[in-house]
């Protein structure tokens, strides 16, 4: 189903799908099994970006596995070049689409699950029949706007201010076509929507690298 609402069954393919089902799992029937606990599963779609003030952003170890953190690194030279895990998909442009959300409105939807719990938490505490059950919900943090691999290379190189070296390789395994949210759950129910752009999220995203080349570590010394 996409965009994949809420409401989408599951059915993870991938251990690390796997992994997140699981812990949803194991909230749900703990929740259900003790009424005192409200339980907020926050779905995250492709996190991006990075904090505003160019202070704090990702640091992977070694070499990035995901898009942007690798193409940051290929913009401030620490890497040749993007390899674009195929482009042969049925999308306009032929490569994968993906929902990628700001981290500060992430950040910002965390906020607004908590906000909500602690009014589910007040609406129970005063209701005259006792709930037998725990809360739990899931909701979609995702912008519902779909972009393409090289759709993101060009948000990003127009940040940068210079075109991004990229070669088309092989498809990655497990990689599918399109994981749009569709986050009207989370819309209607947390007041929540995703508000800054691409085009902020990739400013800031340069902003940390420019700053923060080797992130939150040294450069590497020269051996002799
Ligand atoms: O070097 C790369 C890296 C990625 N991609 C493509 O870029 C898109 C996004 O890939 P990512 O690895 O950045 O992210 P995924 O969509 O694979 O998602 C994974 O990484 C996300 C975080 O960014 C979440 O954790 C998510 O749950 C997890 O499945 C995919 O089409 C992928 O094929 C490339 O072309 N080259």
């Amino acid at each position: 189903m996409i965009p994949i609402p809420e409401e989408c069954p599951t059915g993870p393919e991938s251990p690390y799908g796997k992994t997140k089902i699981f812990i949803e799992d194991i909230l749900r029937d703990h929740t259900k099994a003790n009424p005192q606990w409200n339980t907020a599963l926050l779905r995250y779609f492709n996190p991006m970006g990075a904090h505003p003030s160019g202070l704090m952003g990702e640091d992977p170890l070694g070499i990035p596995n995901n898009l942007l953190p690798f193409l940051a690194q290929v913009a401030i030279g620490r890497r040749e070049k993007l390899s674009v895990f195929g482009n042969d998909f049925p999308s306009r442009d032929g490569t994968p689409i993906r929902d990628y959300v700001h981290v500060v409105d992430l950040a910002k939807g965390h906020l607004a699950a908590l906000e909500k719990l602690e009014s589910v938490k007040k609406e129970r505490e005063t209701a005259t029949e006792k709930p037998t059950k725990g809360f739990s919900r899931e909701w979609n943090l995702g912008t519902g706007k779909g972009t393409t691999v090289l759709e993101v290379i060009k948000y990003f190189s127009d940040a940068v201010g210079r075109d991004l070296p990229y070669e088309i390789t092989a498809r990655r395994d497990g990689d599918v076509l399109d994981l749009t949210a569709k986050p009207t759950r989370a819309n209607q129910e947390l007041k929540w929507h995703a508000e800054l752009t691409m085009k902020q999220a990739c400013e800031d995203l340069w902003r940390w690298t420019t700053k923060n080349p080797y992130g939150y570590q040294q450069p590497p010394t020269e051996s002799k």
